[in-house]
């Protein structure tokens, strides 16, 4: 599949959900509680319905995984080469405390790996996108778009850390590397300061599903970064449980 010839659509799709993402945002929005806890709001339902409908336009016949979608029975889904992952709103609970710091999400995963994926920050109007071979990019608020590359770290790393979720565990990594910056972050925007040189390091010792992190991977990786588990091994997509061990990601 030649990837650049359906990534301007992909980003256009991405572009509409964080459209109606944000009329909601700015909107006198309720919040209810999923069957684990966690928050939802319209704007989650109208991103999926939205990014469904823009993927469905692109192609038919590849498969949708969303965080807001029906549950797919592993027995169906095992036989995936290639397929969507997708999270219609990452952050959700920034969403709700108006943070701004939260994503719109597309990732085409094939043989396991994130091969493209799009992010955007509808908040704060930017976009990122990157494709496996082909280097990643961010769009500003202003339009102007930019190659973006990950750089190498100087002495004191810059750490980013989930603002909502840093555990004990994460906490104590963080606390054993010595001299460093923590920047505490919502969503898989954390990724994305990495990618473009704005952090170096991004430890998650705790739960996030596959959704949360493969367009963002897509993102770090084509701008020259690396996901690993704690015992170096690359993050794989469309696994029987979906959700991810605990990783690193890092820049150069
Ligand atoms: N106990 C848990 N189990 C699974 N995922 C969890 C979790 N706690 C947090 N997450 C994931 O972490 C994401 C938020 O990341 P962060 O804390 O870095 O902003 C959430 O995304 P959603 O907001 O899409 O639900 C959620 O999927
Ligand atoms: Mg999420």
């Amino acid at each position: 599949m030649h990837y650049s010839s359906i990534l301007e659509d992909v980003i256009q799709v991405a572009d509409k959900a964080s459209e109606r993402v944000l009329h909601i945002y700015q909107s006198d929005f309720k919040v209810n509680y999923k069957r684990d806890d966690s928050p939802i709001t319209a704007a989650d339902i109208a991103s999926h319905d939205e990014i469904v409908k823009g993927l469905r336009g692109i192609s038919r016949d590849i498969p949708i995984l969303s965080e807001e979608g029906v549950d797919i029975p592993w027995e169906e889904r095992k036989h995936w080469r290639r397929f969507w992952l997708i999270d219609p709103v990452d952050g959700t609970k920034e969403f709700t405390q108006r943070t701004g710091e939260f994503t719109v999400n597309i990732a085409l995963i094939e043989d396991g790996e994130p091969v493209l994926g799009v992010v955007t920050v509808p908040a704060l109007k930017q976009a990122y996108w990157g494709v496996k071979g082909q280097g990643a990019h961010r769009r500003d608020r202003t339009g102007r778009i930019q190659e973006i590359r990950v750089v190498k770290p100087k002495s004191a790393r810059r750490v980013v850390a989930s603002k909502n979720h840093l555990n004990s565990e994460t906490r104590s990594f963080i606390d054993r590397l010595g001299d460093h910056e923590l920047v505490q972050a919502g969503s898989s925007l954390k990724f994305c300061l990495i990618a473009e040189g704005r952090a170096d390091l991004y430890p998650r010792l705790g739960p996030t599903s596959e959704w949360d992190t493969a367009a963002a991977h897509a993102v770090l990786t084509a701008a020259g970064g690396k996901i690993h588990t704690l015992d170096g091994k690359p993050l794989h997509y469309g696994k029987e449980n979906l959700l991810n061990p605990h990783f690193v990601a890092e820049g150069g």
